[in-house]
């Protein structure tokens, strides 16, 4: 079976037949009078009390993603496997019933989508969402309380399956992001009961399903100290060191030749002690039998007890999977392990579950009271409507846009993604209570619409079976053509090979666009395509990008569409054209452009992109002006000696405060407003530009003027050197507002550099070793060869 059809098996195995949760029994059971028990002691000694009840066969079969528990103590087993990306989803460990409650929980858009809102207290109001859905999935034993999410991997590669999980490319971007997220899920930074554990994953350097010859499992990432403190490990670190996260997962990939669950420099040095993530009430699990890849196929560890012990002592606490549970026996036995490090990864487990009320009585703990009449509530289904129309953003528009529709306007609703339903959630998803498509958003209207879905799937032959869909489009007088891509091209294990729409799409759109009637094209789907034949079709009258929108998709876009709401979202990624694909390779891992590498993201692609990062129209325009801040030099020394911080980059610098005005006449809109930093400062090569800051200002009506304010840190200001050292730089900055730049602000750094965070070197690179013997897993302990073609 391959990792995915397992996938499947497993959800489905998790759909009819419930995990068995409880919860311990602290009143009457065996565990009543065990510290555990005791409310008002420290977590650590709670769970440390636990353990010490553990014999070492007990100890060693709580290791892996369903733990039996200890039956005789009373303590019911566990699942860790729960998924929630954009709304509680099928996974292990959820389990949805088949009719009534508890048979749906509210889907949001994709984080795609949810990133392009540029929203952070959005993203928090979903994670709160999500996370008291949740808790009320726990409360009737539908679930655990710890979740594997976010992913939060920059989305770096435009062909990347599983960018579509990611707010996108931009580091900044989605550590504010993040921030916001975990702080919603888990109920603030340091709550005395969690909401749920959330889950920063896939730490560090994963983001290629299946390239050339290269899978997740295997891969090998080489990557250099300052793009991986530059670009791939901030979101990383804001969840360790700045959200206090709960859980992390490490990857499936090695990272200069060692696998990252076995990895002590990125799961002890970096994320432990760098980042100060040491209050052990918080763990580490692997990715889904990426312990068994350290033995096959990384061929890291040269026997599989070696594997599981180099990922135990690396600090991997949790085995998703069974291997730990078959193979951590024989690794005690052999001494590669002992049972101070067994211990501390159970204490991690189990203090993490204390702190979220485990073993507390229902009267103390909160969030026990939550039940199914707190999931998809209106307010829910409000905000899931609400972030798909933050999001979607609008790319061309000729004025066509808002459409003027009476009721004697036909439309006609073309494509593949007119109708769309599942699709639209995109991947790890779960049970939607509706999912209203485009189509059906357009049969709300007072209009006539006529219906053709078209042969335009992604990946078809161009066959021009569309008889029917010119029968559509001749009785319509506006016509509406929804495609793009779906998870049968971007998905897990699946890359994309072209970033193009096939030519079967673009026929179609052609042909269509021929007719000369109003046409509005509708790019679905998560990683963008090279929309540029569309742009550039003066016959085609609008563009835009709807990601994957979640229960309430199709509204928000026809809503959007017939001007009910001011489209506002920015692309949170780079569109690049088509031929990117040919330039670099998946597995040129280098930000900046080189040898086979045109350059990665906004910040250093050479070349010219369709639609640049942050790229997003409006029904209206707008101005702005950055009032000018009290000097315009400012010496290091004097900025560095103000800082009191631990760590030196979260200190202040200034804020800029940025006034934006609707200049327009008759919508009122959204704006968001987006800080880049450019200029001469640090090493060289420059980047184009940085985003540093954000704020969307909401309804600004025609004539009126709102408020962002761009809190600026040292942090925003410096630059990564080749050891990875963040410092402050003199030279000359600029401050720009938006993509094309409504107001600048100019201002200069002067004095000695000045070191804001010294980071730990990494060891020697280890030559890989593997030879290509491609051994996956399922979770049964069982290793298949696995061909992959
Ligand atoms: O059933 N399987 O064999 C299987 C294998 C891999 C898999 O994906 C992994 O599981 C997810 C756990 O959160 C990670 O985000 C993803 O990388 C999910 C399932």
């Amino acid at each position: 079976m391959t990792p995915i059809l397992a996938f499947a098996a497993l959800v489905l195995a998790s759909a009819t037949s419930a995990f068995p949760f409880g919860f311990p029994d602290c009143v009457n059971g065996p565990l009543s009078n065990n510290t555990v028990c005791d409310t008002t002691a420290d977590p650590l000694d709670r769970a440390t009390a636990l353990i010490s009840l553990f014999t070492t066969e007990e100890k060693l079969n709580n290791t892996g993603s369903v733990s039996p528990g200890v039956p005789r103590l009373g303590l019911p087993p566990y699942q860790w496997w729960q998924e929630a990306l954009h709304g509680v989803a099928l996974s292990p460990g959820v389990n949805f019933s088949t009719s009534g409650n508890y048979s749906y929980a509210t889907s949001f858009p994709q984080p795609i989508l949810l990133g392009a809102a540029f929203d952070d207290a959005l993203v928090n109001s979903v994670a709160t969402i999500i996370s008291i859905e949740a808790r009320a999935f726990n409360n009737d034993g539908r679930a655990g309380l710890d979740f594997w999410t976010p992913n939060i991997n920059p989305f770096k590669d435009p062909r990347w399956g599983r960018g579509q999980e990611t707010p996108g490319e931009d580091p900044f971007h989605l550590s504010s992001y993040v921030r916001a997220l975990i702080d919603g899920l888990q109920g603030g930074y340091a709550p005395k009961y969690k909401r749920i554990v959330a889950t920063c994953k896939h730490w560090a350097g994963y983001d290629m399903e299946t390239w050339n010859g290269n899978f997740r499992y295997q891969w090998d990432a080489p990557i250099s100290t300052q793009d991986l403190v530059e670009y791939y490990a901030p979101p990383f670190q804001t969840c360790a060191r700045d959200s206090n996260v709960g859980a992390f997962m490490c990857s499936y990939n090695a990272v200069n030749g060692r696998p990252t669950c076995a990895d002590p420099y990125l799961l002890q040095t970096i994320l432990r002690e760098h980042w100060g993530w040491t209050n052990e009430q918080q763990w580490v699990t692997s990715d889904c039998d990426s312990i068994q890849n350290i033995y096959l196929p990384h061929e890291y560890a040269a026997t599989r007890p070696q594997a599981v012990a180099d990922a135990l002592n690396a600090g991997t606490d949790v085995n998703c999977g069974t291997y730990y549970q078959t193979h951590l026996p024989a690794a005690l036995e052999q001494g590669l392990i002992n049972i101070t490090t067994l211990d501390r990864a159970l204490i991690r487990q189990y203090s993490s579950l204390i702190r979220l009320g485990y073993f507390d009585p229902p009267d103390v703990q909160p969030y026990r009271a939550l039940n199914f009449g707190d999931v998809n509530t209106p307010q829910a289904q409000q905000l899931a409507y609400q972030a798909a129309v933050e999001g979607i953003t609008l790319l061309k528009n000729d004025g066509t846009l808002p459409l003027s529709i009476t009721p004697e306007t036909s439309i006609a609703m073309i494509g593949d993604w007119a109708n769309a339903t599942t699709q639209m959630q995109g991947n790890y998803h779960g049970i939607a209570p509706y999912l209203r498509s485009p189509l059906w958003a357009a049969q709300q209207l007072n209009v006539t619409v006529n219906y053709a879905a078209g042969d335009s799937s992604p990946g078809n032959p161009t066959t021009n079976n569309n008889l029917h869909v010119f029968a559509a489009v001749n009785k319509s007088d506006i016509i509406i053509f929804a495609s793009g891509i779906d998870n049968s091209v971007e998905a897990e294990d699946r890359d994309r090979h072209s970033i193009a729409w096939t030519g079967n799409q673009l026929d179609l759109i052609g042909e269509l666009a021929a007719y000369g009637k109003p046409m509005i094209v509708l790019q679905m789907g998560g990683g963008q395509l090279d929309s540029s034949p569309i742009a550039n079709n003066p016959n085609v009258s609008a563009l835009l990008w709807g990601g994957y929108p979640g229960q309430d998709g199709g509204l928000a876009i026809m809503d959007i569409l017939t001007g009910k709401k001011a489209p506002a979202g920015r692309l949170p990624q780079t569109q690049y054209p088509a031929d990117y694909n040919a330039q670099v390779p998946m597995t040129n891992m280098s930000l900046r452009p080189g040898l086979n590498n045109p350059g990665r993201t906004y910040k250093w692609y050479t070349g010219k992109p369709i639609f640049d990062f942050g790229y997003g129209l409006h029904y209206t325009n707008f101005s702005a002006s950055i009032n000018p801040l009290e000097a315009t030099t400012f010496n290091i020394s004097s900025l560095v000696a103000g800082c009191k911080e631990r760590y030196m980059d979260r200190c202040p610098f200034r804020s800029l405060s940025v006034n934006v005005t609707n200049t327009g006449e008759t919508t009122t809109s959204d704006y968001s407003a987006l800080g880049f930093l450019t200029g001469s400062f640090g090493p060289r090569p420059y980047p184009k530009k940085s985003l540093v800051a954000y704020q969307r200002l909401f309804d600004i009506s025609p004539g009126a003027t709102a408020t962002a304010m761009l809190n600026l840190t040292l942090g925003s200001l410096s630059r990564v050197d080749e050891m990875g050292n963040r410092i402050l730089y003199p030279g000359d900055y600029a401050m720009m507002i938006d993509t094309q730049p409504l107001a600048m602000l100019n201002f200069t750094l002067v004095g000695e550099p000045a070191m804001l965070d010294k980071w730990p070197q990494p060891p020697p690179r280890v030559p890989q070793n593997n030879t290509g013997n491609y051994f996956v897993g399922g979770f049964d302990g069982t290793e298949q060869s696995v061909v992959y073609s």
